[in-house]
Order: C-alpha cells, then structure tokens, then sequence
C-alpha cells in the first residue's frame, strides 16, 4: 500500500470508532470511505456493533452490504445522526470541493439531512484555496450540451467527465458531469449560486460549510480540524 493508502485507512479506521450503538449513518464515497466501510463491517461482524446505513452511492451500498451493514433508503428515516465522507479539496474555512468519485448529488442530499457530518482526508486535501481540483456539475442529459456552452460563454472551462471507456460518465442518477477547470476561487458564494441557478444543473460540488469536522491523515498521525 502506498502512503497515499495508508493515511486514507488510517483515518477510515479513526472514524470508525466515532460509530456508536444504534446510530443511523451517512456513508459516503471513494477511496478513503472504503476504508472506514472495512472498519464497520469488521465492527459489525466483531463486535455485533448494531447501525443502520444510508449510503451516496450504489458502490458503497454494495460494498456495506456485502459487509453485513444494514442499509435503507435515505427516505426510511427520519434523520440521519453522523455522516461520514471523504472530500477533494477543503480549506482552513471548511469550504470544500466532492464528485471526484461521481456521487456529489446523493452525497450532498445526505449530508443535508445529517446531524453531524465528518470528513476524512489524506493531507493532500487541505488547501490554502479550493478549487485547484476542478468543481464538478451534475447535468441532466436533456440539452446538457447548451449548459455546457453557457459554462464556455462564462469562461468557467468545462469539460465532459468521461469513463474508462470514454464514453460520457452517468452518474447513479443517469446524470452527466461537467468539470469545471477554474482553478483556485475567489468568489465561492457567488459561483455556488450561479451554479445552482444554472437551468439543467441538478447540483454541484461546492461543498460551503457543510461539515463539523475534518479528520487529516499526516505523516505524523492525525490531526482533527473542527468548524471555525
Ligand atoms: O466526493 C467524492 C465522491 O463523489 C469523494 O468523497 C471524493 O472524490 C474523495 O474521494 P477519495 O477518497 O477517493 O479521494
């Protein structure tokens, strides 16, 4: 395992343990969530550690499911106490940047109904200021082509998020991603809101302020940033 690897399983192990009895749990998405979906499963399978998961994407359902993690859909409960999500990009003001892995629309619907939200980085992800990764947005496929000219016109630089095939990515909602390659922002607020007002945009990546706590994986251990 590279090193890379190894701070992203040490903070999916380090979040694990913040999953008590009877919690109903947000699970995000991506390659450090992986890790801490092994440490719960190996929680439940262990300690018979009883939780209920809802997930933001279609690969973490199958991953906690083959686990033994009992999953529901988002909309069988009534709140959700803690998510736990990895991130892209997040600055020292806890403005971030998801959908590296594709699932920013599900992720942002269970963070937005989530007590407590926890993310869990390698200490690549913390920046001075985001942006450096692209902001990814999701499109319905129905005229996604005229929102992309509209992103050329303003200058925002997209480009079509492709699979392994090449092929136009679909995400779990059959939706398309355009990224934007902006590089580091300035007016975070004003471009979340144009995003959102963007007409056959369904969401976007622009995490502001949307969680409690950020779990750093470094080579020194890890660092625990909370809410400013
Ligand atoms: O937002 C996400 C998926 O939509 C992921 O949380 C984000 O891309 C980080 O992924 P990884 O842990 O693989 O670096």
């Amino acid at each position: 395992m590279n090193q890379q690897d190894s701070l992203k399983q040490l903070v999916g192990q380090t979040a694990a343990k913040l999953v008590k009895n009877g919690m109903i749990v947000g699970l995000g998405t991506g390659s450090t969530v992986r890790f801490l979906v092994d440490a719960l499963g190996k929680r439940v399978q262990e300690e018979g550690l009883a939780i209920t998961g809802v997930t933001t994407s279609n690969r973490t359902t199958a991953q906690a499911t083959s686990l033994g993690i009992k999953i529901v859909d988002l909309d069988d409960v009534d709140h959700v106490d803690l998510t736990i999500d990895g991130a892209d990009e997040v600055d020292r003001d806890f403005y971030g940047i998801k959908g590296g892995g594709g699932a920013l629309l599900w992720e942002k619907i269970v963070n937005d109904a989530s007590t407590n939200n926890v993310w869990i980085v390698d200490q690549s992800k913390v920046v001075d200021r985001i942006g450096a990764f692209g902001v990814p947005v999701e499109v319905i496929p129905f005229g996604a082509s005229k929102v992309f000219a509209k992103f050329e016109h303003q200058g925002y630089q997209p480009q079509w998020r492709t699979d392994e095939a090449g092929q136009l990515y679909r995400t779990d909602e059959n939706n398309y991603i355009i990224d934007l390659k902006l590089g580091p922002l300035t007016d975070l607020l004003a471009l979340a809101e144009d995003l959102i007002n963007t007409v056959g945009v369904v969401e976007h990546g622009l995490f502001l302020n949307r969680v409690n706590q950020v779990i750093v994986g470094n080579e020194t251990g890890i660092t625990t940033l909370t809410a400013p």
